[in-house]
């Protein structure tokens, strides 16, 4: 675990902020000069602040009250830029061992690098380049592993190439990840845990289910980008309707396409605007999904909308509705209503194992 509480004064700009990461994808998410990485640079020594403590496990990186500030070099965390910073005059396996060769033929594999050996970084693609820049950062045995926007240098094919090998190494290797974007689909594909900073401060952190679920999150992430992020399990294939059924504690959806086999976990992301409420058993519709919620909250935005939180089973939900909407049906938290989610809104890239 990963233990951050720190100050720091920037000139006009104060960060101040504190969080846990345990094990897995920490997304540090957070507008374009929210901090994101002043915090990274902090934890991995290139920024030192100003009062506060760093920990990882017994490991003190630093402290201000005991005089402790570790030199980056001693810390052992793996930083991965958005360029990838390889040496252009070695060859990959020789720009993979720079730092060390902890479980080398493991993170080889993890990261796929076994035909790359003997290239030279100038003539592999910019994926390719992120691979081996991941696989030094792991070969120098790190006990965090830090990556400031490492995919947004990348065009979206790369990223879907790159995308999951970091879901891999997520599930593989047992270190925190402190992963810094502000791209939100690629936060609810990767993370485990959500801190979302604005202006220097947190404003929400927790599990990454919980804090995408929540209606005052919205306006931080933006109307188009909010929605639930739920993990489901593939119950079913319709084969003559292309279409693959997911169970979870809510009840059954049907989704278009080949989600995975039989049993597998996938995250589900259902985007807020395109889950549908009606007060009333929907009949004579078009839509395949429809599951009984009970409200929990409203959140009126600063705009006309207001989100609206739901409970399906021991899930969460969210859905966008108008203000007027909402009077006219007269939601109030605790109502039993029907959400209707419609099967083509989940993109691919929504969908991660
Ligand atoms: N050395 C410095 N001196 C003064 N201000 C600084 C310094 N370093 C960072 N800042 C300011 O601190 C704020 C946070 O910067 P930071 O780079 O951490 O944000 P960010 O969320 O990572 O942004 P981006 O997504 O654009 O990279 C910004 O307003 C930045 O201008």
């Amino acid at each position: 675990m990963l233990h951050v509480a720190i100050g720091k004064s920037l000139g006009a700009f104060a960060l101040n902020v504190a969080f846990d990461a345990p094990a897995g994808v920490t997304a540090v998410f957070g507008r374009s000069g929210s901090g994101k990485t002043s915090v990274v640079n902090a934890v991995a020594g290139l920024l030192q602040p100003d009062a506060g403590k760093i920990a990882v496990g017994d490991k003190v990186l630093y402290d201000r009250q005991c005089r402790i500030n570790l030199r980056p070099q001693h810390r052992s965390v793996g930083y991965v830029f958005q360029d990838a910073r390889l040496f252009p005059h070695m060859s990959v396996h020789r720009n993979l061992t720079y730092g060390g060769t902890h479980d080398m033929a493991r993170v080889i594999d993890v990261l796929g690098l076994g035909d790359l050996l003997h290239r030279r970084p100038a003539g592999l693609s910019g994926g390719e380049k992120q691979r081996v820049a991941l696989g030094r950062a792991l070969m120098s045995a790190p006990q965090i592993l830090a990556m400031d926007e490492p995919l947004a240098a990348l065009d979206a094919p790369r990223k879907a190439e790159i995308l999951p090998y970091i879901e891999r190494l997520r599930d593989e290797v047992q270190i925190p990840i402190l992963y810094v974007s502000h791209d939100v689909s690629e936060v609810a594909r990767l993370a485990t845990t959500l801190v979302i900073l604005e202006a220097g401060q947190v404003v929400a952190s927790g599990p990454v289910g919980t804090v995408l679920s929540r209606p005052d999150v919205v306006p931080l992430l933006g109307v188009r980008d909010a929605g639930a992020v739920i993990g489901m399990k593939v119950a079913g294939r319709l084969l003559d309707d292309g279409l693959t059924e997911l169970t979870f504690s809510g009840g059954r959806i049907l989704m278009p396409g080949n989600l995975g086999k039989l049993g597998q976990s996938v995250r589900l992301r259902i985007p807020a605007q395109d889950v549908i409420l009606a007060t009333e058993p929907p009949k004579g519709i078009s839509a395949l999904n429809v599951l009984s919620v009970t409200i929990t909250a409203l959140e009126q935005g600063r705009g006309p909308g207001v989100a609206v939180g739901l409970r399906a089973g021991t899930d969460q939900l969210l859905a966008r509705v108008t203000r007027r909407s909402a009077g006219r049906m007269g939601l109030a938290v605790g109502q039993q209503v029907y959400a209707i989610i419609k099967a083509t809104a989940v993109g691919p890239e929504d969908i991660g194992g």
